[in-house]
């Protein structure tokens, strides 16, 4: 495998006038595809996003980071640069630099993504997921590898600015949330169960507040959540949320049961999170939630550790005492050890997720002793299925592919030309009401797996 990445052309015209076709993994090479059109269009407008505003903020990164910032930003900026221009022609894929803990699997990963004719990857004509997660991790490394701006996250301000616009949406729930929560004895089991169920919805629904797919831009939410959810039914393409709540409720007020929350987006989703999080543990349906937080700025809104911390301070600094006092009881739980602050690397692997067990088996380990593992968004659920373009019917199970920690539930807003699970029909049926059903964040699934 090169590590120069202008050895040979192969412009992207080269792709197929063809959509995915079945049971294969989903390929910007198919120009009739989301991946097509996320490399050409969405993926540079990103990189273009974060040299303008590295560009913009100088000064203040300079303040925050010190004086030499000001030179390592500029060669940052060249970097990222180049790093657009290799995707917008199609070059093949260089290797990673540095000594970062993750660099030697992504090399191993890199060197054996060769096409079917022997060839080396490249943008255009490797597996979408790979090249997409290859983008934040070569992004990461123009920051790595300086000396001032190794924690620089060039979507920082974008995730604070999504959690700050929703604040209005954020009061109503709270509202509502903070007094379920103080009245917990009040509660019969099928008021706890109805509870579960509305969070549950919202916690899907908070999912479509991803600012990768918006390139950037805001994604507001309706201001009453809780309202919506009736008018949403009809969205949901497959509804397991029944199983879920099953699983927990044979496990309620047992000791040691852990759920593990893989995280999405910060902002409003990972708001409505830790709403659903809070209601587990107060209602004894686990004992502790671990949250899934990311190692690297990813897909622009992901939640890092510093963008978990953030929230829960700005949230308790707030001057809505209700807010302030969620937000302080949810220190609580961190506190007491109720919730767990987790980052793994395997996240921001390129690797789907039945390769987990190879490449991080103590991970895998970790989440078999848990007893639920709900898993959100889009990104996490096409690597939770291999992000094959399946044939719509293929039961969710099946496309786990012998990933089975634990019992799974996938809360997803669909971004993505891929999806598992459906009765036969309804993926016809879906697309004649919208073309864009699959890719628009309009529709959802709430898929169980039991292990
Ligand atoms: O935040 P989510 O739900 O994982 O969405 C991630 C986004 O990234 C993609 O998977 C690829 O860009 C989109 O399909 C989706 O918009």
């Amino acid at each position: 495998m090169s590590n120069d990445p202008n050895e040979s052309e192969m412009p992207y015209d080269s792709c197929e006038d063809i959509g995915t076709p079945l049971n294969v993994q989903l390929c910007a090479k198919y120009k009739r595809s989301f991946a097509y059109i996320t490399m050409k269009d969405r993926l540079p407008i990103i990189l273009t996003q974060v040299i303008d505003h590295m560009s913009r903020e100088k000064e203040n990164i300079v303040n925050e980071y010190g004086k030499g910032a000001l030179e390592e930003l500029k060669i940052a900026i060249g970097k990222i640069s180049k790093l657009k221009n290799e995707l917008q022609t199609n070059k093949p894929l260089i290797l990673l630099e540095g000594n970062a803990s993750d660099v030697t699997i992504w090399n191993a990963f890199l060197k054996q993504l060769k096409d079917e004719e022997g060839n080396d990857p490249r943008w255009f004509h490797s597996a979408w997921l790979a090249t997409e997660c290859y983008m934040y991790r070569r992004l990461r490394e123009a920051f790595e590898l300086t000396d001032t701006l190794t924690s620089f996250d060039p979507f920082r301000s974008k995730k604070q600015a999504a959690l700050l616009d929703s604040l209005g949406t954020i009061n109503v729930l709270c509202t509502y949330v903070k007094r379920l929560v103080e009245q917990q004895n009040c509660h019969c089991s099928t008021d706890i169960k109805n509870e579960f169920m509305k969070l549950l919805y919202v916690d899907l629904w908070g999912n479509r507040c991803d600012l990768s797919l918006s390139g950037g831009e805001k994604v507001l939410m309706e201001e009453d959540p809780l309202q919506k959810i009736g008018q949403l039914t009809e969205y949901i393409l497959i509804d397991e949320a029944e199983k879920v709540w099953n699983t927990l409720a044979v496990n309620r007020e047992k000791s040691d049961v852990i759920v593990d929350m893989v995280l999405d987006n910060a902002g409003y989703e990972l708001y409505t999170d830790l709403c659903l999080a809070d209601l587990l543990v107060t209602f004894s349906l686990a004992s502790q939630v671990r949250f899934r937080a990311k190692v690297l700025p990813w897909y622009v809104s992901d939640v890092c550790i510093p963008d978990f911390q953030w929230t829960l301070q700005i949230l308790s600094n707030s001057e809505n005492s209700e807010v302030s006092a969620l937000a302080n009881r949810w220190l609580g739980h961190m506190k007491s050890g109720k919730w767990v602050l987790c980052a793994d690397e395997f996240w921001t692997l390129p690797h789907v997720f039945n390769q987990m067990q190879n490449v991080d088996p103590t991970l895998y380990q970790e989440l078999s002793n848990a007893v639920l593992m709900i898993i959100k968004g889009d990104l996490n659920y096409r690597k939770l299925t291999g992000d094959i373009n399946w044939e719509p019917t293929k039961p969710f199970s099946e496309a786990l592919s012998g990933f089975r920690p634990t019992n799974i539930a996938a809360l997803r807003t669909l971004k993505a030309d891929t999806i598992c699970g459906l009765l036969a029909g309804q993926a016809e049926d879906t697309a004649a009401k919208s073309s864009e059903w699959l890719i628009s964040g309009q529709y959802a699934v709430v898929q169980y797996s039991s292990l």
